[in-house]
């Protein structure tokens, strides 16, 4: 298994240029089930759970293509040729994601069976409300085996649209029914959806494909449905949570950076925190240039829905207020279980307790280098920023989280001048 070692104490100098975004990426490329005409797209992030999305797919009947082999960023994808409508429990226990595959095939195939996602090491993360969704939109819904099995019901074979509100603001569930609802007979009323940027992306796609959709960006879309959708290009919108990630680096670690190819648009809450802290930046456009002279001032935080402080940012503005100077509280309202790198900062020499929802900080003059464990995706991006700041050596094990969701982490954090290293 890969670990990084990291080298801590240098501050961060130079300019780093921001993948398309994960959250976004994953649905994205779920929609080409939509259609039988291909869809062409840019700016596709290359890291893990791209490629397992991928692999599914392919197993699906899904043609992947890349133009330029050396480009992994540019893909055409094309779903003529559906030759199953299942996603294993071997595909979905790798990446939770997989369930995003269900919305798109019920309503272009009429069926599907997908694994039913488990746990994870952040929370429970049920999918009721994705089933409940489809089941109004006129689906029949079994668990069996540990599969979800779906099917239409109409002579059609088409979904219906429907009103639906979700007991709660779900990213993947406000996703699998937009995409079910595009192809339903009629219109959906999605309330209650999910204002993610990435949410938006999808969207913005899927009106390219031909669908219908009004409302983009709020808590309410309307879906009128289509026969078809048809052939579309689009670029994946760039990651706020990994330009967020590198302006975390800076913070804790000192220096100056230019953050390229970003939407400073999409990152209101965490830009607000990260001025607290005392990081100064210049915000243009597509930019941010951020530069950190003195220790960080502890922040107190909260994580929520968009457009708030999220949630895939709160491991690493807790490694940010580890090093800081004063204490801070750091609420998590989204998952019950996503402080498992509180006990590794520990390790590296924070001072952090955890009551509840809360982990209260109190920030320390300096970390120090030791082997610490990735629990899960945003933990590992924590500990790395901890292992920056840190004196002497962090060796960050189980790295494979990090690979799911970052495009070569480790070679941009090099290109700033950090001492960081891959060990096979
Ligand atoms: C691939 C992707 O985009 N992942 C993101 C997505 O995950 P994901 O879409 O899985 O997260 P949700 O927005 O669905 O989860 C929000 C909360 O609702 C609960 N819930 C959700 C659905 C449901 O049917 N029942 C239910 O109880 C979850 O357990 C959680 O407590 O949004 C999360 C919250 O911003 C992010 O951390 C993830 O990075
Ligand atoms: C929790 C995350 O991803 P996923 O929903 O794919 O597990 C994340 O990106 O931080």
């Amino acid at each position: 298994m890969d670990k990084l070692k990291i080298v801590g104490g240098l501050p961060l100098k130079g300019e780093v240029k921001i993948a398309g975004a994960k959250n976004a990426a994953l649905p994205i490329l779920c929609a080409c089930l939509l259609t039988d005409q291909p869809i062409t797209l840019r700016n596709v992030p290359d890291l893990q759970d791209v490629r397992t999305m991928l692999k599914l797919l392919q197993e699906i009947g899904v043609e992947v293509h890349f133009p330029d082999v050396s480009d992994r960023h540019h893909v055409v994808l094309n779903a003529a040729n559906i030759k199953s409508s299942e996603a294993t429990y071997d595909m979905v226990k790798t990446m939770r994601a997989s369930i995003l595959v269900l919305g798109p095939l019920l309503a272009r195939m009429h069926s599907a069976k997908v694994s039913l996602p488990g746990g994870c090491a952040i929370g429970a993360r049920p999918v009721d409300q994705h089933i409940k969704g489809l089941k109004a939109m006129g689906a029949t819904i079994q668990i069996q085996s540990g599969y979800i099995e779906a099917k239409t019901n109409s002579p059609s074979g088409r979904l219906t649209g429907a009103p639906i509100l979700t007991d709660m603001i779900t990213v993947t569930g406000t996703e699998n029914l937009l995409m079910a609802a595009t192809l339903a007979a009629g219109t959906t009323i999605l309330e209650n959806a999910a204002r993610e940027p990435e949410v938006g992306d999808l969207a913005e796609l899927l009106v390219k494909m031909g669908a219908k959709i009004t409302g983009i960006h709020t808590d309410r879309l309307v879906i009128e449905g289509v026969e078809k959708l048809h052939s579309a290009e689009h670029a994946i919108i760039a990651d706020r949570i990994e330009a967020g990630t590198f302006l975390c680096a800076v913070a804790a670690a000192g220096g100056e950076i230019l953050v390229t190819h970003c939407r400073p648009d999409t990152l209101d809450a965490v830009i607000v925190k990260l001025k607290d802290v005392g990081l100064e930046m210049e915000i243009g456009p597509d930019w941010i240039k951020a530069s950190m002279k003195s220790r960080p001032k502890a922040v107190n935080f909260r994580t929520s829905e968009y457009p708030a402080f999220p949630t895939d940012m709160q491991a690493q503005l807790m490694a940010v207020n580890a090093v800081a100077v004063g204490s801070s509280m750091i609420t998590e309202t989204i998952f019950e279980n996503r402080f498992m790198h509180v006990q590794e900062l520990n390790r590296l020499g924070a001072d952090i307790a955890i009551e509840g929802n809360t982990a209260i900080a109190q920030g320390v003059d300096r970390l120090s280098g030791a082997i610490v464990m990735a629990t899960d995706l945003r933990a590992s991006a924590s500990l790395v920023i901890a292992g920056l700041a840190a004196q002497g050596e962090t060796q960050v094990e189980r790295i494979y989280h990090l690979d799911r969701g970052y495009d070569r982490m480790e070679q941009k954090l090099t290109l700033l001048g950090a001492n960081i290293k891959r060990v096979k």
